[in-house]
């Protein structure tokens, strides 16, 4: 078995080549202005202008507002859009419909009760994805990116009617463990593959890659 992964908060020339020549099935880039893997649309659309067809590009956007997704989807054009904020299912919906992309639709877990929203996102998201619930112990934590991991026996036996993927503290050495227990079929990874807040790893991004293929 192997499983899909997404790279993520890639910010720079040598971990989007990494990514990209190790087989990452996605790269993300982050338009969330306090992570320290923020870029902007346009630093986005320079890194990304040579993708080749194996690798989809997914902009990664926390509530965003229609001036950026406007940009987003004209200057980028990703191939999906990440919803990681608090976005309604009728919102959703309608950055579906309004740009034409496929998005995302990222759910939010540290309880079972946080799983029960999901039945109501299905109908108007392409993709699922099952990120750590930002902690409240955490000064001020990102919405996403705080390399904190969930209980994966809450994902246990689950089935979903979307394609779905998981985050949340992933790392080389717990990737197995997270991954036989929730049979994810992908993965997505940021601070796990760095070296320092924001800081890529081209090492790791390769190391990460290629358990994510040998599993
Ligand atoms: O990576 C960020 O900076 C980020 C900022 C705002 C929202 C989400 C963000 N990243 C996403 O968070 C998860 C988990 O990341 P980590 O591996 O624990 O660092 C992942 O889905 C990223 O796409």
């Amino acid at each position: 078995m192997s499983v899909d992964a997404k790279i993520c908060g890639v910010s720079t020339p040598g971990a989007l080549a990494a990514a990209v020549s190790s087989g990452a099935r996605w790269v993300g880039l982050v338009f969330f202005p306090r992570s320290p893997r923020a870029v902007t649309v346009e630093q986005a659309a320079a890194l990304t202008e040579g993708l080749g067809p194996q690798t989809q590009s997914v902009a990664l956007l926390v509530d965003p507002e229609d001036a950026l997704l406007e940009q987003v989807a004209e200057r980028l054009r990703p191939d999906l859009l990440q919803l990681h904020g608090s976005e309604t299912v009728k919102r959703v919906a309608e950055i579906r419909g309004r740009w034409g992309i496929p998005v995302m639709k990222v759910i939010k877990v540290a309880r079972a009760e946080d799983l029960e929203p999901v039945a109501a996102f299905e109908p108007v998201a392409d993709r699922l994805l099952f990120d750590a619930k930002p902690p409240a112990s955490l000064a001020n934590p990102l919405p996403g990116g705080n390399a904190v991991s969930f209980d994966w026996r809450l994902l246990a036996g689950r089935r979903w009617g979307r394609p779905w993927m998981l985050s949340g503290g992933l790392t080389l050495d717990n990737l197995r463990e997270a991954v036989q227990i929730t049979a994810a079929p992908a993965v997505d990874v940021s601070s796990g593959v760095e070296d320092a807040p924001g800081q890529k790893s081209p090492e790791k991004i390769r190391e990460f890659l290629a358990l994510c293929h040998a599993l």
